[in-house]
């Protein structure tokens, strides 16, 4: 990662070379879900790069519209109207620079948010307030669930697990661990002038959970790690779809997997230009759920590459880390 001096304006938000034209993932694996060969092709993205673009997924764009309309509206009130849906910790709401606890810096705003059992924002989170807003971001993530559950089936059945529903009941589960965030991140004017540089949207990080399904409004930067072997992972660009949902490999899946499976590295960019707008939903299991390789997943006499733990044990440790911390290295065997 090339991080300069910081300027004044931005200055506890790292910034990074601005991507070129060169360092475009042109070859971003696409998994059509309607038609057959989707469980085979998920099975070899998640083993080459823990990440995807799903096309014929079947959400209609007026609910990715609708969504994104009003949390454009959403963001482009008053400051003062926004700190009323929040703050982001605890336990959920707008947020604004600060991600997490522990330091960590980006230039976005964002609505962290829990989805509930039936999948839909959780009552116990007023925010957002507005009817409209929640009424359309309730048809999304009731959405981009299905989406979701499709992929895990799609999983299960490309790994050649007996019971399709492995994965996605992990997700359906009574008290399932889903979060859905909204993010924006506006123009960065500090930039202009900068040449070269882009500020730091969403730092580098793996997500904890099993999957993370990602949409945006069309504005790129989006980047994903290419897994490097001994060398140093090189960060490419995904080009931006507005019409696609990318999937993301998360590390609790990667060790579902024993390792089979990456949790991809990731960060988002932002340049002084175009507003960027991005709804992830989180899929994560019931706090109890035991996190080890799936037993049909094992060669003989393959071990764990994991020590034991629970979606909660993981959780609570996850949160203690900054973004960038390899999460996962504390639960590895040595
Ligand atoms: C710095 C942090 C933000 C995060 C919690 C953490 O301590 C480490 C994991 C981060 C992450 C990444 C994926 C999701 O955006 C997120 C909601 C999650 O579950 O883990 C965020 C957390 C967050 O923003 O609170
Ligand atoms: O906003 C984005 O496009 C990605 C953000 C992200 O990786 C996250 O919220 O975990
Ligand atoms: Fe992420």
């Amino acid at each position: 990662m090339v991080v300069v001096a910081n300027p004044p304006v931005v200055d506890q938000i790292p910034l990074l070379r601005s991507p070129g034209p060169r360092d475009s993932f042109a070859a971003v694996p696409v998994v059509d879900l309607s038609r057959p060969g989707a469980a085979r092709a998920i099975v070899d993205a998640c083993e080459r790069f823990g990440f995807f673009k799903v096309v014929g997924h079947g959400v209609s764009a007026d609910t990715m519209d609708r969504a994104e309309s009003e949390a454009v509206r959403f963001f482009s009130q008053a400051q003062a109207d926004k700190d009323r849906a929040g703050p982001a910790y605890p336990p959920f709401g707008y947020g604004s620079k600060r991600i997490g606890l522990n330091g960590d810096m980006g230039w976005l705003e964002y609505l962290l948010l829990a989805v509930d059992d039936s999948a839909s924002l959780s009552d116990s989170c007023a925010a957002p307030s507005n009817a409209a807003f929640r009424a359309a971001l309730n048809e999304y993530v009731a959405a981009v669930r299905k989406v979701a559950l499709r992929v895990l089936e799609a999983m299960a059945e490309g790994l050649g697990i007996a019971a399709a529903d492995t994965l996605s009941a992990m997700v359906t589960e009574q008290g399932s661990d889903q979060v859905f965030r909204v993010n924006h991140y506006p123009p960065c004017p500090a930039l202009q002038g900068l040449l070269g540089c882009s500020a730091t949207g969403f730092g580098e990080h793996t997500d904890p959970q099993l999957i993370s399904v990602l949409r945006s409004n069309g504005t790129s930067g989006l980047q994903i790690a290419l897994p490097g072997g001994a060398a140093a992972a090189r960060w490419v660009s995904v080009p931006s779809d507005r019409d696609a949902f990318f999937v993301n490999v998360g590390d609790s899946l990667q060790v579902l997997t024993n390792g089979r499976f990456r949790s991809v590295k990731h960060r988002v960019v932002t340049n002084s230009l175009k507003s960027r707008v991005s709804f992830i939903y989180f899929g994560g299991p019931p706090l109890a759920q035991r996190i080890a390789p799936l037993p049909e997943l094992l060669g003989e006499g393959e071990e764990s590459l994991y020590k034991e733990f629970t979606w909660g044990e993981y959780k609570k440790a996850a949160y203690k880390t900054r973004l960038g911390d390899n999460r996962l290295a504390q639960f590895e065997k040595k």
